[in-house]
């Protein structure tokens, strides 16, 4: 996180209903690939969606990553070679309670606060699919590997009838330019990884064998760099995105559960997720 006032700002906009259960940890697992370098791997079957629980543990994760001094680099990754998320969780928004709404959002502003902002080095590890949420995460990350020819990536709301929120539509902006982006989100594009590499929404791809070692031997030679240049870069280069949703927080809670719980788009998430519980 790039400041301790940051990060104070952002724990305190958090979650604290009584109702919101401790993030459960068997959704995600940490590990060390080095002394100074921890993999964090999404573990939640069937598809790594990003519920209120598994958005609270994977903010909790990253923060305590962090916490830890030793530690410069984190490597992200799915315990699926098939996918690496498929973004949220759709029932979450499928009739929901309007407070567990809320908070479910600010758990996914939560997770982008953690990674964007974090001091660390990051690399995603993209083997399977990263449509819209999975994306997301993937965004967050300083260098993206991924899996050739199968899986796809992208922003995809668009072509659900949704729209992303304008801190994922910024990080995607800045990452593919202006002109890629008003292509792809317009029409909702999901890439495969050699499209993605074209427009620059990931730095690598590879078969999927060569995926996983490729990407520990870059985050490896990441936690390398000097860790308070790197740190204080990225502060420059994402700080203000941060900072302007952190100031919006509520605003943009309030954009996400108005449109959510309006009766045309619950009709549209109930019809969709029937269609994937359907396949
Ligand atoms: C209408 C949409 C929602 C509305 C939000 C409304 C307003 C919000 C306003 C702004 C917010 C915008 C931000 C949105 C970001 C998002 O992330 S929205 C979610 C977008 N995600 C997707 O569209 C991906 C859907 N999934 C797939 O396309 C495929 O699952 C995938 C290609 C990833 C993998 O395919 P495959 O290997 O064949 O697996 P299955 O399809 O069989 O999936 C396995 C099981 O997982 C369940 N599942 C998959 N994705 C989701 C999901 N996102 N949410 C909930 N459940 C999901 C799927 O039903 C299978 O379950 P089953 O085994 O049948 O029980």
């Amino acid at each position: 996180m790039f400041s301790t006032a940051a990060r104070a700002l952002a724990s305190r906009s958090l979650p604290r209903a009584p109702s919101i259960l401790p993030p459960s940890r068997s959704m995600l697992t940490v590990s060390r690939l080095s002394p100074s370098v921890a993999e964090l791997t999404l573990d939640k079957a069937p598809a790594n969606t990003l519920s209120l629980e598994m958005a609270l543990a994977f903010s909790a994760a990253v923060s305590e990553i962090e916490a830890d001094p030793s530690v410069t680099a984190l490597l992200l990754r799915s315990s699926s070679t098939k996918i690496f998320s498929a973004g949220l969780d759709i029932s979450e928004m499928s009739g929901p309670e309007p407070a567990r709404l809320a908070d479910f959002w600010r758990a996914i502003q939560g997770t982008y606060l953690s990674l964007y902002s974090s001091r660390l080095a990051t690399v995603a590890c993209i083997e399977g699919h990263a449509p819209a949420g999975g994306c997301l995460l993937s965004l967050m990350a300083d260098y993206r590997i991924m899996t050739g020819g199968g899986p796809r990536i992208g922003l995809n709301e668009t072509a659900l009838g949704i729209a992303a929120p304008y801190w994922l539509k910024d990080m995607f902006v800045e990452t593919v330019g202006r002109r890629n982006a008003e292509l792809a989100l317009l029409k909702g594009t999901l890439f495969t990884g050699e499209e993605a590499l074209a427009v620059g929404l990931v730095d690598e791809v590879l078969p999927l064998e060569e995926v996983y070692p490729r990407a520990k031997e870059e985050v490896l030679k990441l936690a390398r760099i000097p860790a308070k240049g790197r740190a204080e870069t990225k502060r420059l280069l994402r700080g203000a995105a941060v900072d302007e949703l952190l100031a919006g927080r509520e605003a943009d809670v309030a954009w996400f559960t108005e449109f959510v719980l309006e009766e045309g788009t619950q009709k549209g998430i109930k019809a969709y997720l029937d269609s994937l519980k359907k396949k």
